[in-house]
């Protein structure tokens, strides 16, 4: 045979075969798809039964999620009105089904589970960053983590935090001195919120002096946004394309930020394990509390238990005689001492704890303080009404708050509920559901497989249960309107077994931040409500910035 005559039979072979190759492959492709729908039948046929806006073959309702974050914000809140009333809605992203609930029957359902403590897939995002911290963990390690961390925010040890979170917040107050004109006031607040974490849950005292707190928290606040794209764009969910973007580079250098910080804060307070520095927060509790007030037992304000309804019980809410001495410890001292034993956590995990406490605490009280402040600046009367508080505690003194102040703040606390319904900073929470579940409100079935996502925004905004919903109203939450509430109708800090484990902490550091910020500053703004543009995010933004205007009030020439 021929040279010609034998290379042309060879690309004729080869031909046959990648003709039955993709032959072969057709069929087995449309077999694999015919198999995966079949087992997939039981959720196509309860997802049916369930209401929501039509979708496109294959992609369902990703559309919904194109534009900018603000956009999708809107688009969203506008189509989920027209299923208001069955207070579900459902969307197909692609192949997974997405369930949003918004009736608090529902919403207790899921929340109080000790069972539906599975993160939804979403969270994967987030595992580069805080790799299985408490926010994503599940099953036996997040049980054992939680009961490590938890008793590292009681009240007790908040307590001893009062006179770092009174100094931080002066020392944001002169800070804000050198704005004159509009600004975005939640650079300050990221800052201020960065700062007292670092100096009280990891106890490294006055650390960044160096600036390494502000970049850690501009780092995040870019972060988010990285996750938030990957969240709505479905091309850059999986690994294998993200990877391939100019997102994926940005994120490792954000990374080497956040982590660089991370890292540094465990060196440091390890060095001083060493050198035999440790000082425990039960002794400084007691050194203190000479001069302040510790008779004060009662958690509750005004029906409220900080930050949920009075009605629900927490891990945050034992009884100051069921923390042992060792759990008196602030959050990093307890941490290391317990991997001192090599038992209860290792090195890695301490990281990822401690990456997930600077991330859930810091992000999250920025954003609520600037929605406060944000507020104060739209409602000129109710501004007028704490000032008055504030002045009726403080009088003209520029002495430091205590805790016992920050309970008798209590239309301060008002407006801060009222703040965290209106504009909740985790405006969703998503879980993933392994087993088929019946909604309390309607006896709809969910089913195993889909993601469940409490939609606190929505929820926060039902007619029936706020009489005027979108209204900026303090007095929902005076005792006598709460108490007939539904207990998880206000869940700003989630509920139940997987709670915010800084609910006590943020409460408490808030009051302080924004009462110090109030007794030196009037705050003003030259937009209305109706012209904020919120934004889809991880947190809850304003998408144009927190404006606002300081003007300071003449009594007070002196920081608090
Ligand atoms: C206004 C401030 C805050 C709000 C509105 C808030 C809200 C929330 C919400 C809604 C969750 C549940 C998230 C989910 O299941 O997807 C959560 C979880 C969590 N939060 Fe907060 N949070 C705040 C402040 C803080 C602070 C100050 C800390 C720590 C110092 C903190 C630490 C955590 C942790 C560790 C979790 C995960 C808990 C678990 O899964 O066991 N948060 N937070």
């Amino acid at each position: 045979m021929s040279y010609a005559a034998a290379e042309s039979v060879a690309a004729s072979s080869t031909w046959a075969a990648t003709s039955l190759f993709y032959m072969l492959l057709v069929p087995a492709l449309i077999l694999w798809y015919a198999y995966w729908r079949m087992s997939r039948r039981h959720m196509y046929e309860l997802a049916e039964k369930i209401d929501g806006p039509p979708g496109l073959p294959l992609i369902g309702n990703a559309l919904e999620f194109t534009g900018g974050s603000d956009d999708i914000f809107k688009n969203l809140v506008n189509k989920s009105m027209s299923y208001d009333k069955q207070g579900m809605v459902k969307l197909w992203i692609g192949p997974r089904l997405m369930v949003f609930l918004y009736d608090p029957r529902d919403v207790e359902l899921i929340l109080s589970s000790h069972v539906l403590i599975d993160k939804a897939d979403d969270y994967r995002f987030f595992k580069p960053w805080l790799g299985n911290g408490l926010l994503i963990s599940t099953g036996q390690k997040w049980r054992s983590h939680r009961k490590l961390i938890a008793p590292t925010f009681h009240l007790n040890v908040l307590k001893s935090f009062i006179d770092l979170f009174n100094a931080n917040s002066r020392t944001v107050v002169e800070k804000l001195k050198k704005e004159s004109a509009d600004f975005d006031c939640h650079d300050y607040m990221s800052e201020c919120t960065v700062e007292i974490l670092l100096e009280t849950a990891m106890g490294v005292s006055k650390s960044t002096q160096d600036q390494s707190g502000f970049e850690y928290a501009m780092a995040v606040m870019k972060m988010c946004d990285i996750l938030h794209l990957r969240h709505t764009k479905i091309w850059l969910r999986p690994e294998f394309l993200f990877n391939f973007t100019q997102y994926a580079k940005v994120q490792t250098k954000l990374l080497d930020t956040i982590h660089g910080l991370t890292k540094k804060v465990i060196l440091r307070k390890k060095e001083e394990f060493k050198s035999g520095k440790k000082t425990t927060i039960l002794e400084e509790y007691h050194d203190s509390s000479s001069s302040s007030e510790t008779t004060v037992k009662d958690t509750s304000v005004e029906g409220l238990s900080f930050g949920q309804a009075a009605g629900l019980k927490d891990d945050l809410d034992v009884e100051d005689n069921d923390v042992g001495q060792k759990k008196r410890l602030a959050f990093l001292d307890l941490l290391l001492e317990s991997s001192q034993s090599g038992v209860v956590i290792s090195d890695e995990e301490i990281k990822e704890q401690v990456d997930t406490i600077m991330f859930e605490g810091h992000d999250t009280t920025a954003a609520g303080s600037s929605f406060f402040l944000s507020m104060m600046g739209v409602h000129q009367d109710i501004q007028d009404k704490v000032i008055e508080e504030l002045d009726q505690i403080f009088g003209d003194s520029d002495r430091p708050a205590t805790f016992q102040d920050t309970l008798e703040m209590k239309y301060l606390e008002r407006c801060l509920m009222e703040t965290l319904r209106m504009y909740p900073p985790v405006p969703i929470i998503a879980r993933h559901i392994k087993q088929d579940i019946t909604l309390p409100s309607n006896g709809k079935k969910v089913p195993a497989g889909a993601t469940v996502v409490i939609t606190t925004y929505k929820l926060h905004r039902r007619p029936d249960v706020y009489p005027n919903p979108n209204k900026f109203d303090p007095d929902n939450f005076l005792p006598e309107r709460s108490a007939n509430r539904h207990y998880y109708a206000f869940v700003p800090f989630s509920a139940g077994p997987r709670s915010c484990v800084g609910r006590k902490y943020a409460m408490l550091k808030l009051k302080i931040i924004l009462s110090t910020i109030l007794r030196n500053f009037r705050v003003q703004s030259d937009l209305k409500e109706s012209d904020f543009k919120l934004q889809a995010d991880i947190i809850l933004k304003r998408a144009e910035g927190f404006k606002v205007k300081l003007q300071p009030r003449k009594n007070f020439a002196k920081a608090c």
